[in-house]
């Protein structure tokens, strides 16, 4: 029943409704010759008969918050096209469908942001002491064992989430910090092709997946937000045809190569980093200003017993505004216009 479920492209139905059906299921390989593991619900893998060279190891993540639907529904898709034979890939591609039981109930998290989780975070305080945690170690080990399995090549991983308000940007990425390795041009393009021309340069590390990649693996690693959080079933799926077509050709074209000059994209970056300390953290404008809306200098856009802040610059705006994160976590980035002084191609 499993194999004649997952021949007909129901990995994410099988993992999501009987995912104990997918503990005993061997690698196997399709008539097409593509060899595929499962090592958990929610996590498979795809190793093309031939790859193309340079090869590149492709990370997909999606769902890592329940409730953003767009990037499930597109990789979804993707598996589907995968295991039916649709879809011929010439490189490897690890899917991950990160909290299941999030899905299930239409929520960002079941008990904790799984995307604070990463780079050990989920061992820490008091331990994996639930399914988050546990998963957030899960899916490290299932991207540690994906990359070590594989040869020389590029190592990407685009962590793909929507964003919880609208956006003047809509579509942005965030582009972990990378300590001494520089910006990558032709990952800008890429991002492009998706329909991604914004992106924010983080300066400082973080427990999120894709710095987790970025930095452990040396992946060209990113979160992108590719729109606004809707129910399933319910995105205008046009608004990611592009995504969706890159995506695409990423993982089936070996010459799928774009190209962008760094004036073709707008660059930000994060100059603030605002944590809630207090359970009185409140922001200053209205909770239906959109993420990239822009302050002047000395603006008060967020206070909490003993603290206020302040944007810094002119220009200055605001990104994932969210006052009922949990006491430590990120409330607010404020970002500011940037450029690259260096890059590689
Ligand atoms: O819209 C929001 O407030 C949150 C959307 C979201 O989930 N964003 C990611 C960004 C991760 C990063 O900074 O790389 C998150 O908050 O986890
Ligand atoms: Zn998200």
């Amino acid at each position: 029943m499993t194999i004649s479920a997952l021949a007909r492209g129901e990995f994410l139905s099988v993992s999501r409704l009987q995912p104990e059906l997918l503990a005993s299921v061997a690698p196997f390989t399709l008539p097409n010759g593509t060899s595929v593991s499962i090592p958990a619900a929610g996590i498979i893998s795809f190793e093309p008969p031939v790859q193309a060279s340079p090869a590149r190891h492709v990370v997909l993540s999606c769902g890592v918050h329940g409730n953003e639907t767009a990037p499930i529904e597109i990789c979804d898709e993707l598996v589907k096209r995968v295991l039916t034979g649709d879809l011929l890939l010439c490189h490897r591609v690890l899917f991950l469908f990160g909290n299941l039981p999030a899905m299930d109930l239409g929520e960002r998290f079941v008990e904790e942001n799984m995307n604070r989780l990463f780079s050990g975070a989920h061992s820490m305080g008091p331990g994996l002491v639930n399914e988050e945690r546990r998963r957030a170690r899960a899916l490290e080990q299932a991207v540690s064992d994906f990359y070590a399995g594989g040869s020389d090549g590029v190592r990407l991983h685009y962590d793909l989430h929507t964003a919880i308000r609208a956006s003047k940007n809509e579509k942005f990425a965030v582009y972990p910090y990378l300590h001494e390795r520089r910006h990558s041009l032709s990952q800008l393009a890429f991002l492009a092709e998706c329909g991604v021309r914004t992106v924010l340069l983080s300066e400082s590390p973080t427990t999120t997946f894709s710095y987790y990649s970025s930095y452990q693996h040396q992946a060209h690693g990113f979160t992108v937000e590719l729109g606004k959080v809707q129910p399933f079933g319910q995105n205008d799926m046009s608004r990611f045809e592009a995504a969706k077509m890159a995506l695409t050709r990423l993982v089936s074209e070996a010459d799928f190569a774009p190209r962008i000059k760094p004036d073709e994209v707008e660059l930000f970056r994060v100059n603030q980093v605002i944590n809630k300390h207090q359970e009185d953290f409140v922001l200053h404008f209205a909770d239906d200003t959109p993420n990239f809306t822009d302050f002047a200098a000395g603006t008060l856009l967020a206070s909490e017993s003993g603290a206020q802040y302040r944007a810094e610059y002119n220009g200055e705006a605001i990104v994932f505004p969210n006052a009922r994160v949990a006491i430590g976590q990120r409330a607010l980035l404020t970002v500011v216009p940037t450029q690259l002084e260096e890059w590689d191609v």
